[in-house]
């Protein structure tokens, strides 16, 4: 995939079409555990107001309902104690009406992360944070519930690159939620993995050398046209609200003008990565109520 001509323009990878093939795979598949009794049922809990996340939620609920799934919120104020979050969490846990369990992130400050995530139990975690779930990816175990964005990355990756195996995959910010367990599943399809962040000497020039640039890092505009390789897949995670004079916007971490006319192919946003978290929450939620991890998903036919 290398194309230096001053007219060439990316592919855009589509996530709302791939997200819409994934979605109706899992909806055939609720219509058959409908068929023995089971309806999938995922609990989501919010605690807070922060306005993305309400937004985040809210999607999750409408995509549950929409593939015949069962949606449970819960929204708790931003000052509700840490006990209180790890009671409710220990209910959903022996709820055996509920399958899986999500608990929107971040959490208010005084709350620990880890402690509420590693209270929910392995089978329940549809975000695939428990350290049971990351533990096994890192040692290469895909078994376990695997992070929905990380999923989602190597879904888009495989749709314009059928073998990653022996590529150099660059990712740009190592979260639990995106870039650890996306290095991780590159890793396991073969890819010469390289983590770069913010403690990094030269991440531009680790992303020069990329194959596959996976960015995370929660920074608008981050990585710029000279960054990216000629014909290099780019997955732009990045979720950015920018005032513009217009009105906001939402904008990648990548300087997505400049990069269209460098890489083979490239995520937008809105529209690439976003769709695919939500997607791979229905397939997971799917998983966890047929009793097993998020496994290999089949691979589906072109979406657009
Ligand atoms: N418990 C979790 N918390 C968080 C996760 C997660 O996977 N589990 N990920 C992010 C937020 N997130 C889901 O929770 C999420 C963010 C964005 C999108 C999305 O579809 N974005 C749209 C554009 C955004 C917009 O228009 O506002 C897109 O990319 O097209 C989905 C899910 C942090 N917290
Ligand atoms: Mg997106």
């Amino acid at each position: 995939m290398h194309n230096n001509s001053s007219s060439h323009r990316a592919t855009l990878i589509d996530g709302r079409a791939e997200a819409a093939v994934l979605k109706g795979l899992v909806a055939h598949e609720v219509t058959r555990l409908q068929a023995r009794g089971i309806t999938p049922s995922l609990a989501v809990v919010l605690v807070g107001e922060d306005p993305a996340s309400h937004i985040y939620v809210r999607n999750k609920i409408r995509a549950v309902e929409a593939v015949g799934m069962r949606s449970i919120s819960y929204r708790l104020p931003a000052h509700t104690p840490q006990a209180e979050l790890l009671e409710l969490v220990s209910s959903l846990n022996t709820d055996a009406a509920v399958h899986g369990i999500l608990v929107q992130l971040p959490l208010p400050a005084h709350i620990d992360r880890d402690v509420v995530t590693d209270a929910i139990t392995p089978a329940k975690d549809v975000d695939g944070f428990h350290i049971d779930n990351a533990g096994k990816l890192a040692v290469g175990r895909e078994d376990g519930m695997i992070p929905c964005t990380a999923v989602g990355c190597r879904l888009l990756l495989r749709r314009v690159l059928p073998d990653l195996a022996g590529l150099h995959a660059v990712i740009i910010g190592c979260s639990n939620i995106v870039g650890r367990p996306t290095a991780r599943l590159l890793l396991n399809e073969g890819c010469t993995v390289v983590m770069t962040h913010l403690q990094s000497r030269d991440v531009a020039a680790e992303a020069r050398r990329a194959d596959i640039l996976v960015v995370a890092a929660g920074h608008a505009g981050l990585v710029r046209g000279d960054w990216i390789k000629p014909g290099a897949v780019v997955i732009d995670v990045g979720i950015n609200r920018v005032e513009q004079h217009d009105g906001a916007r939402i904008v990648g971490d990548v300087e997505f003008d400049e990069a269209v006319l460098k890489a083979a192919a490239i995520t937008p946003v809105p529209g690439g990565v976003g769709p695919m978290t939500i997607a791979c929450l229905l397939w997971n939620t799917l998983c966890a109520a047929q009793g097993r991890g998020t496994g290999q998903l089949p691979r589906t036919e072109s979406a657009g």
